[in-house]
């Protein structure tokens, strides 16, 4: 687990702390969306410690995503996650990137649900093209036509990463425009469910 603080908390995060309180922020979407960079970043404005899930599941097995899938196989693979991922969330605040198929296996999506706040990174094809195309560690992609294989998880998956919490909309921009964007939306939602709690 990385726990970096900021030297100075911007008042949006100020805010985003606020209503936050022990909760988890918990960043779902398909590969490339940027949950990784986003969640580090919005970790970092927070304050608050930061888990990627996949760096947690390859450190407690020792072994690569990729190595993972090749020697045991994607069910394995979904396991191991569902358990890391439910220890993780027991305890709050911090801040968690899923990797992409996390919020779609609905035991870990039922952990999602109960251990935080779910936000959506939201983007377009030729967006999570441009990004998943420069690397090649994801071996979901590792098809003879990675961009058509991606088409498609977005019709399976979309549906479903639309039960998240939170949207925000994921494109060519800044990133910490994007972080703010996330913190600005996780207030509104937070701010109107106690509207309706009142
Ligand atoms: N807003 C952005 N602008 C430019 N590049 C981005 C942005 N968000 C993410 N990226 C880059 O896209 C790539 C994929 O992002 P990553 O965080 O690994 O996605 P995910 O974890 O959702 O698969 C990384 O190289 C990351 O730095
Ligand atoms: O979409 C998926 O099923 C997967 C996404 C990956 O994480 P990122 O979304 O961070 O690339 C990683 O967990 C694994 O390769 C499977
Ligand atoms: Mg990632």
């Amino acid at each position: 687990m990385t726990h970096s603080i900021s030297l100075v908390a911007s008042p949006l995060a100020e805010r985003t702390r606020a209503v936050l309180k022990r909760r988890n922020l918990i960043f779902v979407g398909l590969m490339g969306a940027g949950k990784s960079a986003i969640g580090r970043l919005v970790a970092n404005q927070l304050g608050l410690p930061f888990v990627d899930t996949d760096n947690e599941i390859e450190r407690v097995s020792r072994m690569t995503i990729s190595e993972l899938f090749a020697t045991y196989g994607e069910a394995e693979f979904r396991a191991l996650e569902t358990r890391v991922i439910r220890r993780l969330l027991r305890s709050g605040p911090k801040v968690v990137s899923t990797g992409g198929g996390a919020f779609i296996n609905d035991k870990t999506r039922r952990q999602i649900e109960r251990g935080g706040i779910s936000v959506w990174l939201k983007a377009d094809l030729d967006v999570l093209w441009e990004r998943v195309n420069k690397r090649d560690h994801r071996p979901l992609l590792k098809t003879e036509n990675p961009k058509l294989t991606l088409e498609n998880l977005m019709n399976e998956r979309y549906p479903i990463y639309q039960r998240a919490n939170v949207t925000v909309i994921s494109r060519d921009e800044r990133k910490d425009i994007i972080a703010a964007e996330v913190m600005e939306a996780v207030i509104a939602h937070l701010s109107q469910g106690r509207k309706n709690h009142e």
